[in-house]
């Protein structure tokens, strides 16, 4: 292997991943070699792995794609999707070593590397599927320096568990700042009148976006819609929301379990019925909660670009991008919040709307990026409330 000389890596090509129930998957490395945990979850996208590579949200996850070739398309400077790669691993079938695209900068190989993050391929990807949708998504380690199987699967099992972890504090920002930039030039033929030209004059709205970890295809969208957009980390107080006199109040993705979240649940307590909200899945999720809702885990988790949502207000089918693990319970909401919003593959609450307050929750990515863009109307939404 050809590898520049102030960046030697081993001869060691193989790399295991030992799941908590004991099976072991044994494959070839690439990217970074080392060793870490995280819960093994999967994404059923095509394509879109550099954005769920840049996903904050994966802060914590070993990430499997069930597409069986990752990487023909390389690396480029505008798919990202925050500063930094915060999943704790990534595993495929076959990994693309010539990627080919009048973007690609990178191979995937040399970018997990750059960024300190273990691949793995040339595993079964269908039966690693299969054992977590049987199971439920389970703690794992990813190791390139020991290869003894009892000994890893020892290390899975002492692993923390995702639930109960604060994990958003790693990946919000430390302080406020203006969102500069609108969506990609390649993205604006995507953009519908009816979701981002303004009809309201020309009034610019300001929106506040309380950051857990935020993907930047969100703030971009607000910007395309004319807004201006102050980003605050996570654990702002509603004091410091209202400082900057908002319009409306934006909640992040992000990720873990929003459960353990006390204090992003109080700052949003104290703004229901002062400013118009939209959250999105963490940020719904924590919307729920704030709303006297309860949060429980999925099995496996709703991960990629074909989940399948009904829009119970117009009927109408959006296929919808998403990476959630926790999912509101629609049982315990308080008065005056109704489900607008349901997953046709399980039945599970994909939106909520609390009228009298101005809010609403959206489980899903309407940012895309990757995905469908068959939601984009729900930043048009936010710009109807924030109007009202
Ligand atoms: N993308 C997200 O915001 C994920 C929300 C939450 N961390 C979950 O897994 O359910």
């Amino acid at each position: 292997m050809n590898q520049p000389a102030n960046n030697p890596i081993s001869n060691n090509q193989t790399a295991k991943l030992a799941l908590s129930d004991g099976t072991v998957f044994t494959g070839t490395r690439f990217g970074a070699e080392g060793e870490y945990f995280g819960e093994v979850v999967f994404n059923t996208s095509l394509t879109g792995y550099q954005e769920i590579l840049t996903d904050p949200s994966y802060n914590g996850q070993i990430v499997t794609m069930t597409y069986p070739l990752i990487g023909n398309y390389g690396i480029n400077a505008d798919d990202i999707e925050s500063g930094r790669l915060s999943l704790r691993g990534f595993v495929c079938k076959e990994l693309c070593r010539e990627p080919s695209n009048f973007r690609s900068t990178q191979s995937l190989d040399d970018y997990l590397r750059a960024n300190n993050v273990i691949g793995i391929e040339g595993i079964d990807t269908r039966a690693l599927v299969r054992r977590i949708r049987t199971e439920g998504a389970m703690t794992g380690v990813l190791s390139t320096v020991d290869l003894d199987d009892a000994s890893l699967v020892a290390k899975a099992q002492q692993s923390p568990d995702i639930v109960g972890q604060d994990l958003i504090k790693d990946v919000m920002p430390e302080s406020a700042a203006d969102w500069p930039t609108g969506l990609h030039e390649m993205l604006l033929d995507q953009v519908t009148p009816s979701s981002h030209q303004s009809n309201e004059g020309d009034k610019d709205f300001h929106v506040v976006a309380i950051d857990y970890g935020m993907k930047w295809n969100i703030p971009r969208h607000l910007k395309q819609m004319g807004c201006q957009v102050t980003v605050v980390p996570g654990t702002a107080t509603a004091e410091e929301v209202l400082s900057h006199n908002p319009d409306g109040v934006f909640l992040s993705n992000g990720p873990g379990d929003p459960r353990p979240l006390d204090y992003a649940v109080g700052t949003i307590r104290d703004l229901l019925g002062k400013k118009p909200i939209f959250g999105i899945c963490l940020g719904h999720q924590l919307l729920g909660l704030a709303l006297g809702g309860e949060i429980f885990k999925l099995k496996f988790g709703h991960r990629g670009a074909n989940q399948p949502v009904l829009n119970k207000e117009t009927g109408r089918v959006e296929i919808t991008s998403q990476n959630h693990g926790f999912a509101l319970s629609g049982e315990t909401l308080a008065e005056g919040t109704e489900v607008t919003h349901i997953n046709l593959n399980d039945q599970t609450v994909e939106g909520i709307r609390h009228e009298g307050y101005g809010a609403f929750g959206i489980q899903y990515h309407p940012e895309a990026s990757a995905g469908p863009h068959d939601s984009h109307y729900l930043f048009g939404e936010f710009r109807k409330m924030m109007a009202n």
